[in-house]
């Protein structure tokens, strides 16, 4: 058995290090559509769009000739109900951070897994949802911030493994959530699925 991680996100990589699983790296290459009414469907969709890709791309490719499970994720973050993505550009990541300065947001990643079990496709979604309180910074700070160029690739404008940290007052649920991959949530559901993933190779 396979494991592919769909994603050019270093960060998710080196999560799924992190458990010591022996898996190939498939990034997405296809424009993902934003689908769904919540943030939860939002992420859940982008992530289904992403490993549907290289699901689809892997069999075509006969690279799993054995049994294989991909894995898509995606991340954002929520304030007040709005879903803020990765800025455009510098000004939007000052407008984004300007707006989680000083109050609580959400950051939602869903993750979606495509097995192929004897055969026969399966699909499974969920998304995991934390809690983050920033303190109040300073647009100086902000400015200061944006300058390390850390914001550019990062929805909501910030990693919370970096820099930003020294913003970061409080969070409730799973830091590697924030960063990305929730990585116990994927283990314990591939778990409940009846999947040993250190059985795969
Ligand atoms: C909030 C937050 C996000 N992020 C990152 C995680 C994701 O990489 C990124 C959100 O963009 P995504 O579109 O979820 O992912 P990606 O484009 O980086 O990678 P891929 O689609 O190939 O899997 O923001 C952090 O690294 N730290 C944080 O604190």
């Amino acid at each position: 058995m396979k494991i592919i991680l769909a994603s050019a996100s270093p960060r998710r990589k080196e999560l799924l290090e992190q458990l010591g699983l022996t898996f190939l790296v498939f990034p997405a290459q296809g424009e993902e559509k934003q689908v769904g009414d919540t943030p939860s469907e939002i992420v859940m969709n982008l992530a289904k769009q992403k490993a549907g890709e290289i699901y689809e791309k892997m069999i075509e490719a006969k690279v799993g000739e054995q049994d294989s499970l991909v894995i898509g994720a995606d991340t954002v973050v929520v304030k007040d109900g709005k879903v803020l993505g990765k800025p455009k550009n510098r000004e939007d990541a000052f407008t984004m951070l300007k707006g989680l300065s000083g109050s609580i947001h959400e950051v939602y990643t869903g993750v979606s897994l495509w097995m192929r079990e004897d055969g026969k496709k399966v699909q499974y979604s969920f998304y995991e949802c934390t809690k983050v309180t920033m303190y109040p910074v300073t647009d100086e700070e902000l400015n200061r911030y944006i300058d390390t160029g850390e914001p550019m690739d990062k929805a909501g404008a910030y990693g919370i493994q970096g820099k930003a940290a020294a913003f970061i007052k409080k969070i409730e649920g799973d830091y590697n959530n924030v960063v990305g991959l929730p990585i116990a949530r994927i283990y314990q559901e591939l778990k409940q699925l009846g999947i040993d993933v250190y059985k795969f190779s």
